[in-house]
């Protein structure tokens, strides 16, 4: 399997988090989430390099983390922008010499190793690959509070990262999705605009993105499965 380079945004606000700053700072396990998933990446051996994207105004706190947990894999820390895409340009215009490049939420701490090196191998192959899950609830359209559909959900996914590239491919969908002021909630939006095939791995429901306080309960759950205790 090819080697990789992963492009972590980190530089949220965590509004529906609510904690007064950037969730990502928040402790499960009395380690920070950011921290959590990093630690994925760095254990990696396929993993070359991370970059990351922070708030200028926490760059220096993130650098005492990285420091003090012994991340050695962050490349560089680019300053991230107002949306998630923006913080993704902003390392994708960083990357200079990668081949296979996956983008993974920094919220996202419970990626495991096997899913990611499933999307390493098929982007190799394929061009351009995003992990997801089947939706296991009813599905509804719903306009001004009333159902117009009952959609048939056995070909719908719910979308999370890691999204790999061969990193042409997603350069060339940043690069048009900026000169066309598009703005996508993820990456392979950006891809699928431009006509590209885009292939899906399927994942776990462990991969949550770590959003709400729910979420975080759900996050404790996780790693008491995982690790005991
Ligand atoms: N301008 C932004 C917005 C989000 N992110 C990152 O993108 C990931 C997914 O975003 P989300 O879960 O929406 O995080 P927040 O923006 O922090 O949350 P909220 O939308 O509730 O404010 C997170 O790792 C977050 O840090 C980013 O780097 N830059
Ligand atoms: C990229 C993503 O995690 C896929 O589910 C999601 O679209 C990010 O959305 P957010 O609203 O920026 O959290």
């Amino acid at each position: 399997m090819k080697q990789y380079d992963v492009i972590l945004p980190a530089a949220g606000s965590g509004k529906r988090m609510g904690a007064g700053h950037n969730k990502l700072f928040l402790e499960l396990r009395e380690k920070p989430i950011l921290i959590h998933t990093l630690e994925v990446f760095e254990q990696d051996s396929a993993c070359k390099g991370i970059w990351l994207a922070v708030k200028p105004e926490e760059r220096e706190y993130i650098q005492s983390l990285l420091v003090k947990y012994n991340i050695k894999k962050v490349k560089a820390l680019p300053d991230g922008g107002a949306e998630r895409q923006d913080s993704v340009y902003s390392c994708v215009k960083k990357v200079e010499d990668g081949e296979i490049v996956l983008v993974h939420d920094a919220a996202r701490p419970f990626i495991t190793i096997p899913v990611i090196h499933k999307l390493v191998e098929a982007a190799e192959e394929k061009g351009a690959v995003i992990a997801g899950v089947r939706t296991k609830d009813t599905m509804k359209k719903v306009e001004n509070g009333v159902i117009v559909e009952t959609v048939d959900r056995s070909n719908l996914w719910m979308i999370q990262t890691p999204q790999a590239f061969q990193f042409t491919i997603l350069q060339e969908a940043e690069n048009a999705a900026e000169k066309d002021q598009f703005l996508g909630t993820d990456e392979a939006m950006l891809v699928e605009r431009l006509g590209q095939v885009v292939h899906i791995v399927e994942s776990s429901y462990d991969n949550v993105k770590i959003t709400t306080k729910e979420d975080l309960i759900f996050g404790e759950a996780i790693l008491s499965q995982r690790i005991g205790g």
